[in-house]
């Protein structure tokens, strides 16, 4: 098991990259869209290219190979998000429409954005999804009768096909045999990427659109990038993260909160890992063990992943997580939590206002037993 540095990492998200466009062109073609289809072939072949020249180490440094990325991306956003806004404006443009309405289709609760932003965060989770459920159908199919000796091929042929349909292929049909990497890694998918939240062997993950503090009666909705949630000493907080995940079978996460948050007295308190195979946002149960209010941002780095690679085959026996993931804070949850924050400051308050009467008290009655005995003397 090793970490993965952050040039895996951006390579696996390439990879992911790479094939939700692929999907995106399938679901297109199916729907007879050929004005779209062609613009995002032409995008799906400059991050080809890009894969390449970065897998064969022709971009020499990091800040050309995320120049190179963010730029991709920056064109995708645009791309996706004009054949979708269009559609608004212009009903005729079918190919649009139809593209909109798939990505309006959804049930993505929780995003929490505007205009075009919506539409394309929307539509890369509802990609992400269907590759998570396929994946699902994959593996429950398969569950159970798979012999020792096929686990590469059968537990892994799932990514494997994934891989070879839609980024091993399309290589293949546009760049030079020797030009392509034998081994092509599985991906990391992941909603709303920032580039510059990777960090040496890790990513920065930002705060979702909800969060619920136990002092509060509901949860909070961000509506806009720059407000905050404040979390008082000794408050427990849910707090999910803005990216929607999927990690493939040979990846691990391990979970944290920013050092620069642990610092201010919030501790995670709500376990570290996210399986393989885990598609949703990820949700942070967290306990204020400082001193002051801790404020968080929406939209602003709070969380931290560190990606394991698995990589050899016994850790393969483990398949893929296939149980609850989150979009939301659930319900029950918020209900179990609700109430009064319990800190040390509050409860050392609390204890000194106790003390201060008790010597009143005690006081008043040596004071009351001394003037007895006085006029008892006299
Ligand atoms: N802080 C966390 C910890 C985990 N998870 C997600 C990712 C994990 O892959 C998944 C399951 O984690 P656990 O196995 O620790 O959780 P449970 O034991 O409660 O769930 P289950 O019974 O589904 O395994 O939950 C999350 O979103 N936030």
């Amino acid at each position: 098991m090793s970490v993965l540095g952050r040039e895996e990492i951006l390579k696996r998200i390439t990879v992911g990259e790479i094939i939700l466009l692929g999907k995106l062109i399938e679901i297109l073609n199916d729907r007879d869209t050929p004005k779209c289809v062609s613009e995002i072939k032409d995008l799906r072949r400059k991050y080809l290219k890009f894969y390449l020249d970065f897998q064969n180490g022709h971009l020499s440094t990091w800040k050309n190979i995320t120049r190179n990325f963010k730029e991709l991306y920056e064109e995708q956003k645009r791309i996706l998000s004009s054949h979708l806004l269009v559609s608004l404006s212009n009903s005729s443009e079918i190919t649009a429409v139809k593209c909109l309405s798939w990505c309006r289709s959804s049930s993505v609760v929780g995003v929490s954005m505007i205009g075009s932003e919506v539409d394309f965060e929307k539509c890369r989770i509802n990609l992400i999804r269907s590759i998570h459920h396929e994946w699902k159908c994959y593996f429950a199919k398969n569950e159970g009768n798979i012999l020792p000796e096929c686990w590469d091929d059968d537990v892994y042929r799932g990514v494997k096909d994934l891989i070879n349909d839609l980024v091993k292929n399309p290589l293949q049909s546009e760049f030079p045999p020797d030009s392509i990497p034998s081994n092509i890694p599985s991906p990391i998918f992941l909603s709303n990427f920032e580039v510059d939240n990777l960090g040496m062997g890790n990513y920065d993950l930002s705060l979702g659109p909800e969060v619920y503090v136990t002092s509060m009666s509901q949860p909070k909705w961000f509506s806009s990038v720059s407000e905050t949630a404040s979390i008082p000493p000794g408050a427990f907080a849910l707090l999910l993260t803005n990216e929607y995940i999927l990690l493939p079978p040979d990846v691990y996460g391990l979970i944290s909160l920013r050092f620069s948050h642990k610092v201010k007295g919030l501790t995670n308190v709500s376990g570290f890992h996210i399986d393989p195979g885990y598609c949703g946002r990820i949700l942070f149960g967290v306990y204020n063990a400082g001193s002051g209010d801790v404020y968080l941002e929406y939209r602003k780095p709070t969380f931290v992943i560190t990606f394991m690679d698995l990589g050899n085959s016994t850790s393969k026996l483990m398949g893929i997580y296939t149980k609850k993931s989150y979009d939301y804070i659930p319900v029950e949850y918020i209900e179990k939590l609700r109430g009064d924050p319990v800190s040390l400051r509050e409860l050392d308050k609390r204890v000194k206002i106790l003390e201060t009467i008790t010597y009143v008290i005690l006081a008043s009655f040596v004071l009351a037993v001394l003037m007895f005995a006085l006029q008892q003397w006299k």
